[in-house]
């Protein structure tokens, strides 16, 4: 046969594999639960309309979410992207989540472990599985234990203090909007950087890796948000990462070096606190003492780095909402400010003070604590994905089984946070629903996700944001600075678009993060 006959061949085959391909694809879900399912387009076309109704790069938990509302869709639903996306399972109960996170910790779903290798390393904790991430595990988890969270609380205050709050001032003597991301994030990096590595960066080296996990982040928004996106600007992003994440190693990897000689040589000074990258350097040096191999650095450099681009960018996203959140709801910022004078102090040094003494009094910030948790309700910053083990085909779920095999299992967190039977009036922010006991469901509040994989950070990620909001909104009332309110709601599931536009539709990057940068004015609070 001929090249130009099997060429022939092929064109003539091709059209018929794909039509039985689709049929036997198409036919899958056929008893499922679902949105309206077209045999020609599967959900292709239904999900295009969706992601339609928001502006670009939305995150796609809010697509889910619309999806369930608007087909009144419970528990469970399936979604066939055929052949553009993997066939999606979506849990969108507590109890479904629970099942992949808690009762049974399901493996990540390949696409988890690809995208997030790519970015920050494949020997990374998040990206990690198995026994793997047992090891990784057992080697990180210490650097989070409460005495390493009590060490960090006065650096917070000190970071806040010394970077925060002059730069807030600085832009409340011009009135100049500024993006509150870019702020935040140099306090929340200097913040992280400190808790992971120890010791200070200097200023050039905390530029250059914020320079560096930036260049990271844009590429892991261009790759999110796949559609739309010029080949050629995705490759320039690709080499800007590839350029910064070589530079991110090759600092880290010296630095690691100075660490473990400090280690071994017996002249590592504690009096500073020791860091998640010490504990790992002791963890390592115990197992296998001498020198570290170059596998070994590797997994502390992709786990170090893992740890500085993740913790910093959900923690700066939820910092920048709950500002947002507070800008639109005078009432609930004046109650957290009534709540830090009468807890702490109504003067500022006298809060510094008392913070210094007595640290553990911000667990009496009850308010506080629930306008986080309100605003993390609204905004979730993580996604998960996972799939099930080998050899395992459904999930079981209130009596029934659901087949399993082959699908990007996504508990969505978005979705049952927006549930108006778990969240009463669930587009209205009223960080009250956290202060009646037993009134929110254990299950029902999962932005640091659940189970044996659930956030290392949270409690960091929450004593954070509580020191950082004592010190600061006495001093300041904020504004978002562009907003256009909308006359009709987008989505079925919220009308937060009818106070403050576009803002309430989380921005698609390696987290949900605000959109346009959180462009914020501050004035000086009277
Ligand atoms: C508000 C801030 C934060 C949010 C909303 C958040 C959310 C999440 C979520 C949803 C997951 C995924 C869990 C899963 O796949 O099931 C996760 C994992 C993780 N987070 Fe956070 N996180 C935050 C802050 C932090 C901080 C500050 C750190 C550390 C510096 C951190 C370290 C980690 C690690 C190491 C994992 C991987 C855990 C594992 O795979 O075993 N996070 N986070």
């Amino acid at each position: 046969m001929t090249i130009v006959s099997l060429l022939y061949l092929l064109v003539g085959v091709s059209p018929i594999w794909f039509g039985v391909r689709l049929i036997q694809h198409r036919r899958l879900y056929k008893d499922l639960p679902k949105p309206p399912h077209s045999f020609l387009w599967g959900h292709l076309k239904l999900f295009s309309d969706v992601m339609k109704l928001f502006p670009s790069n939305t995150a796609l938990s809010v697509f889910y979410t619309t999806i369930a509302r608007k087909y009144e869709l419970r528990d469970i639903f399936y979604l066939d992207l055929w052949p553009f996306g993997p066939p999606q399972m979506v849990l969108i109960a507590p109890n479904a989540a629970d099942q992949v996170t808690v009762v049974k910790t399901y493996p990540l779903h390949d696409e988890v472990p690809r995208f997030v290798g790519s970015l920050l390393g494949d020997k990374s904790l998040p990206a990690a599985d198995g026994e793997m991430w047992k090891k990784l595990h057992r080697m990180i988890a210490p650097g989070f234990r409460p005495s390493s969270l009590r060490q960090m609380m006065p650096v917070t205050a000190e970071q806040t203090v010394k970077i925060f709050l002059p730069a807030l001032t600085a832009y409340a003597s011009t009135g100049e909007a500024f993006s509150m991301e870019k702020v935040a994030a140099q306090l929340i990096f200097s913040i992280i950087s400190k808790m992971v590595i120890g010791g200070s960066l200097s200023k050039q080296n905390q530029s250059q890796m914020l320079y560096d996990i930036d260049r990271i982040l844009d590429y892991a928004q261009s790759i999110a948000v796949a559609s739309g996106t010029n080949p050629v600007k995705r490759w320039t992003k690709w080499w800007r990462k590839r350029q910064a994440v070589q530079r991110i190693d090759h600092f880290l990897c010296s630095f690691i070096e100075k660490r473990r000689l400090a280690h071994s040589g017996g002249y590592f000074d504690s009096s500073q606190g020791t860091s998640i990258l010490d504990h790992m350097i002791s963890e390592m040096n115990s197992q296998n003492p001498g020198k570290l191999d170059m596998s070994s650095v590797q997994v502390l450099i992709d786990n170090i780095k893992a740890l500085l681009v993740g913790g910093y960018g959900t923690t700066t996203d939820t910092l920048c909402f709950i500002f947002i959140m507070l800008s639109f709801h005078p009432n609930v910022m004046a109650r957290i400010r009534r709540e830090h004078s009468q807890v702490f102090s109504a003067d500022l040094v006298k809060t510094q003070e008392i913070l210094q003494t007595t640290p553990n009094k911000t667990t009496e910030l009850l308010y506080t604590t629930a306008v986080i948790k309100e605003t993390l309700r609204l905004f979730p910053a993580g996604f998960s994905a996972r799939k099930t083990k080998p050899g395992i085909d459904t999930l079981q779920y209130k009596g029934k089984s659901y087949p399993a095999s082959n699908q990007m299992i996504i508990p969505c967190t978005h979705a049952i946070h927006f549930d108006p039977e778990v969240f009463p009036q669930p587009s209205s922010f009223d960080p009250e629903r956290f202060l009646e006991p037993n009134k929110v469901p254990r299950d029902a509040w999962r932005p640091f996700e659940r189970g044996a994989r659930a956030c290392l950070g949270q409690e960091l990620a929450m004593e954070e944001l509580r020191i950082v909001l004592l010190l600061t909104v006495r001093n300041f009332d904020l504004e978002c600075a562009t907003v256009e309110a909308r006359k009709m709601p987008r989505a079925p599931f919220t009308d937060l678009d009818l106070l403050m536009g576009d803002l309430a539709f989380q921005e698609m990057a390696l987290s949900a993060k605000p959109r346009g940068g959180a462009m914020m004015k501050v004035t000086f609070a009277i």
